[in-house]
């Protein structure tokens, strides 16, 4: 049952408490303003324009901490593609995490924000020949290989011993959208376990003189909510490098660690995490009696979602058999709706009042363009009203497009009461840069 079938249909005041779990650390209503990093929602919107993504700097240092409370003995790599922002990169730097990217592109933001070499892991599918040269030439230290292609052409380009881990699909289904299911077979990732794949190119690797086999990799899926898929994955794991013959140092687990976007969804159980996979770590190496590899985790959602709250103004309301509120962005800014079915909720800020389900709509020339159903918002939600989305960190700024030529919005970054641009909002002139 939705929130909006709880009420009764004359609605009820607005909910003076914000749903537990989905806004960033410390935000609280003053008066009926959102209070987010000690700066009002509408102070922001004010000065930053909307649509506005709004970061709470102290929230992701928070949850990249717990990360490191939880596994000190582990590596913890930021998945730079959940919020890809120089800024962002020195935040994880400074609180001690390593950092993951997928091409040329990230590694020139983790550069640009002084990430060490030393730090970062390269992943991908498909790396073309300019993403594994930029990753050579700026001392990556591991790259992750995903495909025999890739194993010739990086022994090809390599000159050093480039330490390289084997991306391997241990065949668990973590239970999530099939669209970010990523550790069963038949799906582009990784090296079957099951075929044998895996171990071919353990040797493959091996053979290679310009390589140096450091350790392996998985990653099971996104929003991942049960602890025992990974425990599987790590059995699974292990009996690998047990069988290999050789020695592995490094056992990199992926991310995917699940963040609770609704009231009431519970939040991913780091500490039982920690735990359980440790204790199956250290029991299945000693039954392999193979020595315990360094274990890396790579969250990215878990990590930033829930800093992020994006600001949008409504510019028109329509009432019919439905009551369509239509603001200013979209799916230029949020397209998870529309890939993953993804649910959101939605906050008017400013106004309480009597509530009625409604649905909130982009401004983009497609149906499917909607941002939320059957949220409850106040019954007179008008033209000009601010609203307020929680847990839009992750995977948004990353997605956001220029469909319809509409400019992606900033990253506001706010802390102890000052705000500031992290991303500034992409202008007409930027999108008229690329056109000759
Ligand atoms: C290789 C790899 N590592 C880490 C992540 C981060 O996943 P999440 O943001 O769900 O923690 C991803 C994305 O799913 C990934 O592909
Ligand atoms: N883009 C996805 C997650 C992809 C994970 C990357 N491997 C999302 O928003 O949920």
């Amino acid at each position: 049952m939705t929130l909006a079938e709880l009420l009764p249909s004359t609605g009820c005041s607005i909910e003076p408490v914000l749903e537990e779990g989905l806004w960033p650390d410390g935000t609280h209503l003053a008066g009926s303003d959102l209070v987010i990093g000690g700066v009002g929602a509408t102070r922001l919107a004010a000065r930053f324009g909307t649509p506005c993504q709004v970061l709470d700097e102290a929230t992701v240092r928070n949850r990249a901490k717990a990360f490191l409370r939880a596994l000190p003995e582990a590596e913890v790599v930021f998945a730079g593609k959940s919020l890809p922002c120089p800024e962002v990169y020195r935040w994880m730097a400074s609180e001690g995490l390593s950092l993951d990217v997928s091409s040329a592109g990230e590694l020139a933001l983790a550069r640009a924000a002084g990430f060490p070499g030393q730090r970062i892991v390269m992943h991908g599918n498909v790396k073309t020949g300019e993403d594994l040269k930029a990753a050579l030439q700026h001392g990556v230290s591991r790259i992750v290989v995903d495909s025999f292609d890739e194993i010739a052409q990086l022994g090809a380009l390599s000159r050093h011993g480039q330490e390289v881990m084997i991306r391997v699909t241990p065949g668990v289904d973590a239970r999530t959208h099939a669209a970010i299911t990523t550790g069963v077979e038949d799906q582009k990732f990784g090296f079957s376990l099951a075929s044998g794949a895996a171990l071919e190119a353990i040797l493959r690797v091996v053979e290679q003189p310009s390589l140096r086999l450091t350790g392996l990799h998985c990653h099971i899926g996104s929003q991942v909510r049960h602890v025992a898929s990974y425990e599987e994955t790590v059995r699974r794991m292990v009996g690998l490098i047990a069988s290999c013959g050789v020695r592995v140092e490094q056992l990199d687990l992926g991310g995917g660690f699940c963040t609770p976007y609704l009231a009431g969804e519970s939040s991913f159980d780091l500490f039982g995490f920690a735990q359980r996979v440790r204790g199956t770590l250290n029991y299945e190496c000693a039954l392999h009696r193979v020595p315990v590899p360094k274990l890396l985790i790579e969250p990215g959602r878990s990590i930033v979602a829930n800093a992020g709250v994006t600001l949008y103004r409504v510019c028109a309301v329509k009432r019919g058999v439905r009551t369509f509120v239509a603001v200013d962005g979209g799916m230029s800014d949020n397209p998870r709706p529309a890939l993953y079915g993804a649910k959101y909720a939605v906050r008017l800020v400013g106004r309480g009042g009597a509530r009625k389900p409604v649905t909130v709509v982009g401004r983009h020339c497609e149906a499917g363009d909607v941002l939320a159903e059957d949220v409850p918002l106040p019954a007179d939600v008008h033209a000009g009203d601010l609203l307020a989305v929680p847990v839009t960190g992750a995977y948004h700024h990353a997605l956001a497009s220029n469909y319809n030529q509409v400019g992606r919005p900033p990253v506001v970054a706010v802390r102890d009461g000052v705000a500031r641009q992290v991303v500034r909002r992409e202008t007409e002139e930027d999108l008229l840069r690329r056109y000759v």
